[in-house]
């Protein structure tokens, strides 16, 4: 009797809205459609080198499409560095896995990749709030993080408006802008200052001066990496993280003092951090999720190792794991002029 073919899943790197449902959609989809088992890995790669593991039938995934978080757990660990190809194979083996779905970020992506050049059946799917990654025009996690930080930055609205208070609202972006310059555009901001394009202090100054003289509460929204003209590096006041990476975070305090004492105007600022990262997914994350697991396992039953599943306009398509490393997708000049039309 054939036993049937069996995939690990696993989740690494930052946690964010939709992963659950990328489980649900190849559990199901595998299920259903090719017929595989699954096992999950607890944490990441630390579940793949540590044997640590569940099963993950249909009903271990039911109910969870819309379920923030990661049902596996996530960690930082490193495959290559913390044990190697040959243990990531070893634990292949023992657990009878014919390849592993691997959803996470670039981090994860780059660990895949490796691991797919030595041999190892990986299927990577893209995971970022950031929608930095290139080869896929969205990643889930992007949409639900944007929703919260607007609906958080209108709320800041409505009391800067009672208090005639300039207000600012930092939201997360280790390389690239997109959720400042999205939810800077859905909440009418009238500044967006993200890390691909520098601005001088005294020019965000002048925009809050003039949304003020026309009777507005001036809203400044700030991706944690902007790092304004005449500094050299992002804010990260807080030091190293455990892998060696600045800790962002902070700026929109900085930007509160220094705007305070140009403008006169009262500031204050608001850090919205990992907020933005926990909780619901929005249903187009869910659909968008839902449909990439479902595609990864797609992949798999095809054989189509070392690849990736993205969004390509509408539909979702399979790239090389390179094609995805390449570069960061951080956001065009175009469009933050696009968004600059309306400051001040
Ligand atoms: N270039 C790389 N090659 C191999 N492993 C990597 C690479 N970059 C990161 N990793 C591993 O993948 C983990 C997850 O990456 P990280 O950037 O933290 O999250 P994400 O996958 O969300 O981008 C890292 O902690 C590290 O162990
Ligand atoms: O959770 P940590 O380790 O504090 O990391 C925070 C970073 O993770 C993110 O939320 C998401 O980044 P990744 O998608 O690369 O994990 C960044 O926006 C932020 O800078
Ligand atoms: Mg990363």
């Amino acid at each position: 009797m054939n036993l049937p073919q069996r995939l690990g899943v696993l989740t690494s790197g930052g946690d964010c809205p939709g992963v659950n449902a990328v489980i649900r959609g190849a559990v199901l989809g595998g299920t259903v459609a090719h017929g595989y088992e699954f096992v999950g890995f607890r944490d990441g790669w630390r579940g793949v080198l540590e044997d640590d593991l569940l099963p993950l039938p249909r009903r271990a995934v039911r109910g969870i499409s819309g379920l923030g978080g990661t049902i596996l757990g996530t960690s930082r660990t490193n495959p290559l560095s913390e044990g190697g190809v040959e243990a990531v194979r070893g634990s292949m083996r023992r657990h009878r896995l014919e390849g592993l779905i691997a959803i996470g970020g670039e981090g994860t992506l780059a660990a895949g990749k490796a691991l797919s050049d030595q041999g190892v059946n990986v299927v990577g799917v893209p995971k970022s709030i950031d929608n930095d990654l290139g080869a896929t025009d969205y990643t889930f996690g992007f949409d639900s993080a944007v929703q919260t930080a607007t609906e958080a930055i209108d709320r800041l609205r409505t009391t800067g408006e009672s208090h005639h208070r300039c207000m600012i609202a930092e939201v997360m972006g280790r390389n690239a802008g997109w959720i400042a310059l999205h939810a800077g555009m859905a909440s009418g901001a009238h500044a967006i200052l993200i890390p691909e394009h520098r601005v001088a202090l005294k020019q965000v100054a002048a925009w809050v001066t003039s949304a003020r003289d026309r009777g507005r509460a001036p809203l400044v929204v700030v991706a944690e990496a902007f790092t304004p003209e005449g500094q050299d590096a992002p804010y990260a006041p807080r030091g190293l993280d455990t892998f060696g990476r600045p800790r962002l975070g902070g700026i929109g305090l900085a930007l509160e003092r220094e705007l305070q004492q140009l403008t006169g105007i009262e500031t204050r600022a608001t850090v919205l951090g990992h907020i933005q990262r926990g909780g619901e997914p929005t249903a187009f994350d869910r659909v968008l999720a839902t449909r990439l697991g479902m595609a990864a396992v797609g992949a798999a039953a095809a054989g189509r190792w070392g690849t990736m599943v993205s969004l390509r306009g509408t539909e979702i398509v399979n790239v090389g794991l390179e094609q995805a490393l390449g570069a960061l997708k951080v956001v065009p000049e175009a469009r933050y002029r696009e968004a600059a039309v309306l400051f001040g």
